[in-house]
């Protein structure tokens, strides 16, 4: 009989769920469902999802192990009965800007980095305590647990949850975490593997209890029977991009770009990175090793909200875009539609620039957005590659990765050459690896078959354009002159 084991990403916009075989990690069942629009989400939405993306997939009886990754940062606050005080915030959530800024000013930038591996955003969850602190006193002091929603969603399948709702009940003591989510908190430290809470008590303004940080075969605990039977065993899980790094088997050289709700540029080192000017996270990976990170907050919804506009769908989007040649006759969009996060600039947005009349086109403004977009990841690769990591190709994954005109234009705005693996939930693989880890004992190497690899075409003229509106400056020289 096959031994299956299932892997989740309960992301920004969805719940997916795939069902592998430990043996081949060939791919048996898969689910999915919505999660709700919004930075600020109530969590028994994703709960709610979770179950129905289980349900969707056929159920997890027949599953000996399963771990779940998810949407990193997201602010969980729960008071001592295990109660949720307030909508989650989420990692795009910008109104802690103010509170990042404070934190940083109050620690010192580099002081920070070296205690934590980052320098505090908007989006970590140090500035979100700091700005519940400031701006819900009453919420933050009824806070007894935090929690990020890949560790509640765990602590929820595992049978926890507030009185009377949940089989075991409101043990706070028994939230866990991995090295991955724990590093995204800013108050967790790659470099020593141990909390920092001083710095948990200086953003909320008192104690709280944190999750367990497991090791990444380390076993989480079992289903609880709430939508299982009780033999499923369950993983730490992880932080999202580090489960696609573990999904894909990122290695030395490999630098992963993900285009989702976020924007990722990311790859494995066996070293910790210290980025004093906060432009690159130093997050830990799932495998015992680190996962240095730039994060941009305007991704894949750029396209969908241009596709909108023009009034086509995402394919319409990229056939149009190609009609266009690189650079886009000029026209320059810079796509801060949310603010951004990389660079730090939480209160932008966006703007059309180098509009004439040649330029105003249906076909330039579609290839405009996916430049924009991709400049922005590009910038964050150049400071990805200043942190020393190796980048010998970027392999292309996320849901806007599968369109044609995304890829084709990726290898004319990057300089790395781009491999596309072929269409897959990588996050939730990554989670799946995880489950058959913590299962064996040893970490599976399923194979990753690649689907594109868009031939090499280098258009300096896309990154030059882009650089000469950039706000806030460049994030770092690019690695050779355009
Ligand atoms: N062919 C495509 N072209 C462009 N964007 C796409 C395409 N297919 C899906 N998307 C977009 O990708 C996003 C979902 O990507 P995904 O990686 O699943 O995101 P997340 O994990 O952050 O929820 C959505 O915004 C969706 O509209
Ligand atoms: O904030 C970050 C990483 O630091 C984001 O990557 C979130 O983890 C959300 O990811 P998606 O939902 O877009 O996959």
């Amino acid at each position: 009989m096959m031994t299956l084991v299932a892997g989740v990403d309960s992301s920004t916009q969805n719940c997916k769920v795939v069902i592998r075989e430990v043996a081949t990690g060939g791919l048996v069942r898969s689910g999915r469902a919505g999660h709700p629009p919004g930075t600020e989400v109530d969590p028994a939405c994703w709960w709610e999802a979770l179950v129905a993306a289980i349900a969707d997939a056929g159920g997890i009886d027949d599953v000996a192990a399963l771990a779940i990754a998810g949407q990193q940062h997201g602010l969980i606050a729960l008071d001592g009965a295990g109660h949720v005080i307030r909508p989650a915030l989420l990692w795009n959530d910008t109104r802690s800007a103010a509170a990042a800024r404070d934190l940083a000013a109050e620690v010192g930038a580099a002081a920070y980095a070296r205690r934590t591996g980052t320098v505090p955003v908007a989006s970590f969850t140090a500035a979100k305590l700091r700005w519940l602190r400031d701006h819900e006193p009453g919420n933050a002091a009824r806070v007894a647990a935090v929690a990020l929603p890949h560790d509640w969603l765990t602590w929820r399948l595992r049978g926890y949850g507030p009185a009377g709702s949940a089989p075991l009940g409101p043990d706070l003591d028994a939230l866990v975490t991995d090295r991955s989510d724990a590093s995204g908190t800013a108050y967790w430290n790659p470099f020593t593997g141990d909390y920092d809470l001083d710095l948990l008590e200086l953003a909320l303004g008192h104690p709280a209890i944190v999750p367990r940080v497991l090791g990444p075969a380390e076993r989480a605990g079992t289903v609880a029977g709430t939508v299982a039977g009780a033999s499923t065993v369950v993983g730490p899980g992880a932080g999202d991009n580090a489960g696609g790094a573990l999904g894909l088997g990122a290695a030395s050289g490999d630098v992963v770009v993900s285009i989702g709700t976020s924007g990722t540029v990311f790859a494995v080192t066996d070293r910790p990175t210290c980025d004093e000017s906060g432009t690159v996270a130093g997050f830990a990976d799932a495998s015992g090793l680190f996962l240095p990170l730039i994060a941009t907050l305007n991704a894949a919804r750029v396209l969908d909200a241009v596709a909108g506009l023009l009034d086509v769908d995402h394919d319409g989007l990229g056939r149009l875009a190609l009609e266009a040649p690189p650079g886009a006759h000029g026209l320059v969009l810079q796509p801060y539609f949310e603010g951004e996060r990389t660079p730090n600039l939480p209160d932008a947005t966006a703007t059309l620039f180098g509009m004439t009349l040649a330029a105003t086109t249906r076909p330039a403004l579609a290839r405009a957005a996916i430049e924009g977009m991709l400049c922005g990841l590009a910038d964050g690769l150049d400071a990805v590659r200043g942190q020393g990591v190796a980048s010998e190709r970027v392999l292309l994954i996320g849901g806007a990765a599968q369109n044609a005109a995304v890829q084709r234009i990726a290898a004319q705005t990057f300089e790395p050459p781009v491999v596309v693996p072929e269409p897959g939930e990588y996050v939730a693989d990554g989670a799946a690896v995880q489950a058959a880890w913590v299962l064996t004992g040893s970490r599976p190497r399923w194979p990753v078959s690649i689907a594109a690899e868009p031939a090499p075409d280098h258009q300096p003229v896309i990154r030059r354009q882009y650089a000469r509106y950039a706000i806030g400056g460049r994030l770092s020289p690019p690695a050779t002159a355009p």
